[in-house]
């Protein structure tokens, strides 16, 4: 192997850090506690082990943590009852819900009845098009956490070829809207690219995005390109025994980390970043709610 490997768990410890002594200054200098409402409806077992883990950081960073479990048969008009309830709420400064929700709820118009200043996930159509058009927006957390660690890698990313491989609208597009932001010339591809290996050659930056277990190989890596794996597949580890899984990402790492210059593992690449970014992006919207400084380098 010869990439360095971008440790994104140490590196979400240390914007923990940060966040926890922005929060411990908040409350000395301004006698303001942070709040972070996290909602889930069902019981998704991905969901709830994500919906702990927030609760449980956002309390060790100084926070105060607001938890509502709905159940899974929960109506729109309850689920949107609570979220007029939060949003009307000062000790709430950051409201989540939980993705997926049951499909007799319509997320679009769930996240677009919170209050954008309060969107710490950065999905309400509000902040999407203030982050799209270059204005202070909420950011996603994911591609918030990868912005971080390219920058913390490379420092500037100006003039760099960047390709972020997936569309979607939590993490494919608002990527491409940060890379462009930071001057990188980028290309979105998809499944329908044509070509995509020859794409992907010819990155500095490669995101992989798409939800697909190493689909991305070595040989689709430009020589010391760093490459940033947002994918989360759990497949069959028969090597550890019958009936066992194990996580690996969109690339394929084994290979790719013979070619690249840097690449994130997963797990402890992006995913753990993703958390460190919300609570980081619930500090921001704290301090733009009482017109206070914010955090620096917490933000795109
Ligand atoms: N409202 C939201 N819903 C969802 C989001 C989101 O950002 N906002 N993202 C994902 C789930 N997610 C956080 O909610 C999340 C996913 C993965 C990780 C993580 O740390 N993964 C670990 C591996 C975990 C494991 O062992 O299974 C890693 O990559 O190292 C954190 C947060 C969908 N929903
Ligand atoms: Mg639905």
């Amino acid at each position: 192997m010869t990439a360095q490997i971008i440790d994104g768990k140490a590196f979400a410890a240390t914007v923990r850090e940060k966040v926890a002594g922005h929060v411990a200054r908040l409350k000395e200098e301004h006698g303001i506690t942070p709040g972070l409402a996290v909602v889930l409806v069902g019981e998704d077992p991905a969901s709830q082990v994500y919906v702990r883990s927030k609760g449980k950081q956002t309390v060790e960073v100084g926070m105060n943590s607001f938890e509502h479990k709905l159940a899974a048969e929960t109506s729109e008009a309850d689920l949107l009852a609570l979220i007029d309830r939060l949003n009307n709420d000062p000790d709430v400064h950051g409201i989540l819900v939980q993705l997926p929700l049951p499909k007799h709820l319509n997320e679009d118009l769930v996240i677009n009845a919170i209050d954008p200043a309060k969107d710490v996930d950065g999905f309400h159509i509000s902040n999407v098009g203030l982050l799209g058009t270059g204005q202070k927006a909420m950011v996603p957390c994911t591609p918030l956490g990868c912005l971080m660690m390219l920058r913390d890698h490379h420092g500037s990313l100006s003039g760099m070829d960047a390709v972020v491989i997936g569309r979607s609208n939590i993490v494919g597009k608002p990527m491409a809207q940060l890379l462009l932001g930071d001057s990188c010339t980028v290309t979105i591809a998809h499944s329908r690219t044509k070509d995509l290996a020859e794409v992907v050659r010819r990155a500095d930056i490669v995101v992989a995005a798409v939800g697909r277990p190493q689909m991305v190989p070595g040989d689709w890596i430009k020589p010391g390109a760093t490459v940033i794996d947002v994918g989360i597949n759990r497949i069959d580890a028969p090597e550890k025994g019958d009936g066992k899984t194990r996580l690996v990402g969109d690339v394929d790492f084994d290979s790719a980390a013979e070619v690249a210059g840097a690449i994130t593992p997963v797990p402890g690449g992006v995913g753990p970043m993703t958390i460190a970014c919300l609570l980081a992006n619930t500090v921001t919207a704290c301090c733009r709610a009482h017109g206070l400084a914010e955090p620096e380098g917490l933000t795109a």
